[in-house]
């Protein structure tokens, strides 16, 4: 069956996420968060939270640290759950809770109780594109990405800023504005152009 997740783009920045587990798993999705959202709202609890932990959130002063276990008031005020203690236990009875809350939750290693995945993640300025396999094999996401950051050239940050102006500058209705953005971009997925260069 095809891939059901609907993938979309969240501003991290305008509301609470937490993480549980202060461990390896912890530590890379606190990297990936604030590699894509450097000002995303993070508290992160855990019994044991690592050096390199500590050391990150230095330089992201939305981030709070607890080195303590968790208690259930830490999701009073949630809205998104990372959830990567190593007990499966404490994993479940923390997704319960949350659930309960109607939290956003994502367990470590249990895509079953996952409300949503986190992609791989290719960033050309503005332009960001998630990549999902729909938890087939994250290891290929990952390759996908490395590929797509050498592919695409880092002008194409250049075109969507030239695009913005255009549409900025463009008199007239919307439907009017999507014809004329449309013809100005035709050349880029026509096949004869790029017959035609070479
Ligand atoms: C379902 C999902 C849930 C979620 O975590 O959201 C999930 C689940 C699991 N991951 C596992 C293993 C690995 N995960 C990675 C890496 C990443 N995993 C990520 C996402 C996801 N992982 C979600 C699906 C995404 C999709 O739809 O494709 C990425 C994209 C994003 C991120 O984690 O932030 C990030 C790449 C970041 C980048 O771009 O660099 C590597 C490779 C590596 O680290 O090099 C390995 C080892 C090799 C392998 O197994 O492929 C295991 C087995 C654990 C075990 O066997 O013990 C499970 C559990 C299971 O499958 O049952
Ligand atoms: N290490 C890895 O690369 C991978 C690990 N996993 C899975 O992810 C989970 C976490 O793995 P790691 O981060 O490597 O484990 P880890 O042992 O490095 O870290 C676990 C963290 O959870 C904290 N913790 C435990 N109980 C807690 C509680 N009640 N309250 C608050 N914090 C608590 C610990 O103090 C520690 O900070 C495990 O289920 C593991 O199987 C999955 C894929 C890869």
């Amino acid at each position: 069956m095809a891939n059901e997740l609907y993938p979309v783009f969240l501003k991290v920045h305008q509301f609470e996420t937490l993480i549980v587990g202060g461990g390896e798993v912890g530590l890379e999705k606190l990297s990936f968060l604030l590699k894509s959202s450097p000002q995303a709202k993070v508290t992160l609890v855990g019994k044991s939270i690592k050096e390199e932990i500590k050391t990150l959130v230095k330089a992201h002063p939305s981030v709070t640290l607890y080195e303590r276990a968790y208690f259930p008031e830490d999701l009073t005020g949630m809205q998104m759950a990372l959830i990567a203690t190593e007990d499966h236990e404490t994993n479940i009875g923390i997704q319960e809770e949350a659930k309960s809350r109607g939290i956003l939750v994502n367990v470590a290693d249990t895509p079953d109780l996952c409300d949503f995945y986190l992609g791989s993640i290719v960033t050309k300025g503005d332009l960001k594109i998630g990549i999902s396999t729909n938890g087939k094999s994250p290891t290929i996401a990952k390759r996908l990405k490395e590929t797509l950051n050498e592919v695409l050239p880092d002008e194409i940050d250049e075109l969507l800023q030239r695009m913005r102006e255009i549409r900025d500058e463009l008199k007239g209705n919307f439907g009017y504005k999507v014809k004329k953005l449309n013809q100005l971009t035709s050349s880029l997925v026509s096949k004869k152009s790029i017959d035609n260069e070479n």
